[in-house]
């Protein structure tokens, strides 16, 4: 039994410690020590017998394929030799009864006859206890090893073998089995060799899968720094902003209603009619109705006045000014109630008997009872006042007053047309020295002759500072004839062309290079038909 029992501990590890030592120790060197080989069978779960069987694997071959159904084989007391034996046989004649290559069976044909008996008898002389006993021990440590295994399911096979011998030499080394020569040896490759490294990379494996974990949860502090919020800030309503935000959108709303106002009014005095009807019946003065309708455009889009809106229809005798002043007041009469429209005959209304503080009273007195009445009704009035160049200068200094912009809003908003032929010798002046131009009815030309007007008005009277001047210019032939031919068709008698031209032709002209124009316009062409 002192030889027995060395044995029977050493088991498994007594093997492995062979081939490691020896490297790949081919199971004939590992059957020498009989023992060890019939443990080997008995616990079924070293593979140098099978390799002994088959003559040509190697002893180291611990295939874990193979190991793992053999521990489980040895745990369900399937092998044979042991629960086939029930009487604690030895499994090689129950083998060979099955006619299995048993391991047993493989050694006794090769071994040699006198070696088997003498394993044998070691072998049988332990008693059925102390195999049970050994036979747990190895089921429990093939278990240990099987659990190993997935523990470690990433590792390589190389790396899973090298793994398992560095565990068995320090085995080994512990228990001293195969004394301090061997354990010196095991230490020392255990230290210089490359099982070292492996070992070690395993546990900076784990040393990293560690590492890791902290380095994830400092990347989680990292997203959320110490003087860093984590939620949202509460968005503040300021009720500021809602104010803001309010006032811009009445704005707005007011920005547009006043658009449309714009268009309300322009609506309201069809001033588009009006144009029409001024380019159809005024001849010769396109530049002064394009000026007059562009004045009265702007000013009429509104209510809301700083002053009032002053034109002055200046040019020589018969050119259209009062015409035009009638085609206004007829428009706006019209349009508005009578009573908000004043055509103003200097000759008529003031007579040169009449005390010119009566004139201006009454002058007074009409404008403001008429503004006073438009402002009630959001009217603007218009006042045409004719023949200024009449008028006096008591007259003229009433009427600048009401022109003037500090005055209450009734007296802002409203129309005056000034008509008069103050600067009319300028004008004739400038057009005959500039008729062969085409700059008459241009921007250019109107500009310049006014330059030329406003000194000689406001030399008159200052009231002229605050009015917009119209220069109407002189009429040519072709605008006399067809005044003519209105003027007939007026009175209802056919227009003759001949006719009309030596009719044109009796009044006398301006005459240029190569235009002729009219020194009294239209103006005699009413008495001329009214002879016919
Ligand atoms: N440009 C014109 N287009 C159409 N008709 C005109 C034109 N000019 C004058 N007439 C006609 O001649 C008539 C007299 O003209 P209007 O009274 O307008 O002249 P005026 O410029 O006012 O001259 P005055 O300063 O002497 O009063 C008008 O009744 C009108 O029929």
């Amino acid at each position: 039994m002192d030889e027995e029992l060395p044995c029977a501990e050493v088991d498994g590890e007594a093997y492995f410690a062979m081939e490691d030592l020896g490297g790949e120790k081919p199971c004939e060197e590992s059957d020498a020590e009989d023992v060890s080989c019939t443990e080997s069978d008995a616990a079924g779960d070293m593979p140098c017998t099978e390799s002994d069987a088959g003559g040509d694997m190697p002893c180291a071959e611990t295939n874990p394929k193979e190991e793992a159904p053999r521990a489980e084989s040895s745990v369900e007391g399937e092998m044979p030799g042991t629960d086939g034996n029930g009487e604690g046989e030895m499994p090689c004649a129950e083998s060979d009864a099955k006619g299995e290559a048993s391991c047993c069976e493989t050694d006794e044909e090769e071994e040699p006859a006198t070696e088997i008996p003498a394993a044998s008898r070691r072998m049988y002389s332990i008693s059925s206890p102390l195999r049970a006993i050994i036979r747990l021990r190895r089921r429990y440590r093939g278990q240990k090893k099987s659990r190993l295994h997935l523990e470690l399911p990433r590792e390589k096979p190389s790396e899973l073998v090298h793994t398992r011998l560095l565990q068995r030499q320090l085995s080994l080394s512990r228990t001293g089995l195969y004394g301090p020569s061997v354990s010196l040896f095991n230490q020392s490759s255990f230290e210089s060799s490359q099982y070292f490294t492996f070992d070690t990379s395993v546990e900076q494996c784990a040393m990293k899968k560690c590492r890791r974990k902290k380095n994830r949860r400092k990347s989680r502090l990292v997203l959320y720094p110490d003087k860093t919020k984590r939620y949202l800030p509460a968005e503040e309503t300021s009720k500021a902003k809602r104010c803001l935000v309010l006032l811009i959108v009445i704005i707005f709303f007011q920005i547009l209603n006043a658009i449309e106002n714009l268009d309300d009014n322009l609506q309201k005095y069809d001033l588009d009619g009006l144009e029409k009807t001024m380019h159809r019946e005024v001849f010769g003065q396109k530049a002064a109705v394009e000026s007059i309708m562009e004045l009265l455009k702007d000013y009429l889009a509104t209510h809301i006045h700083s002053k009032p809106l002053v034109i002055s229809l200046n040019g020589p005798t018969g050119v259209g000014k009062s015409h035009v002043g009638w085609l206004l007041a007829k428009h706006f009469r019209s349009i508005m109630d009578n009573d908000f429209v004043l055509q103003y005959f200097v000759m008529h209304h003031c007579p040169s008997g009449m005390a010119p503080l009566t004139c201006e009273i009454d002058l007074s007195k009409k404008i403001s009872d008429m503004v006073t009445r438009a402002e009630i009704e959001e009217k603007i009035p218009l006042f045409i006042l004719d023949e200024v160049e009449l008028m006096s200068p008591v007259l003229l200094d009433t009427l600048s007053r009401f022109f003037e912009p500090n005055q209450t809003n009734e007296f802002l908003n409203a129309i005056y047309i000034l008509i008069s032929n103050i600067g009319g010798g300028e004008i004739t002046k400038f057009v005959i020295q500039n008729a062969s131009a085409e700059m008459l009815h241009q921007q250019r030309g109107v500009e310049e002759l006014l330059s030329i007007v406003q000194p000689v008005l406001i030399d008159a009277h200052p009231l002229w500072k605050s009015a917009d001047i119209i220069p109407f210019v002189l009429l040519e032939k072709t605008h006399v004839i067809n005044c003519f031919l209105e003027e007939m068709r007026r009175e209802g008698l056919y227009p003759d062309q001949k006719h009309v031209e030596s009719l044109a032709s009796q009044l006398s002209y301006y005459t240029t290079e190569d235009k002729q124009y009219s020194r009294m316009g239209c103006k005699q062409v009413v008495a001329k038909v009214n002879l016919l």
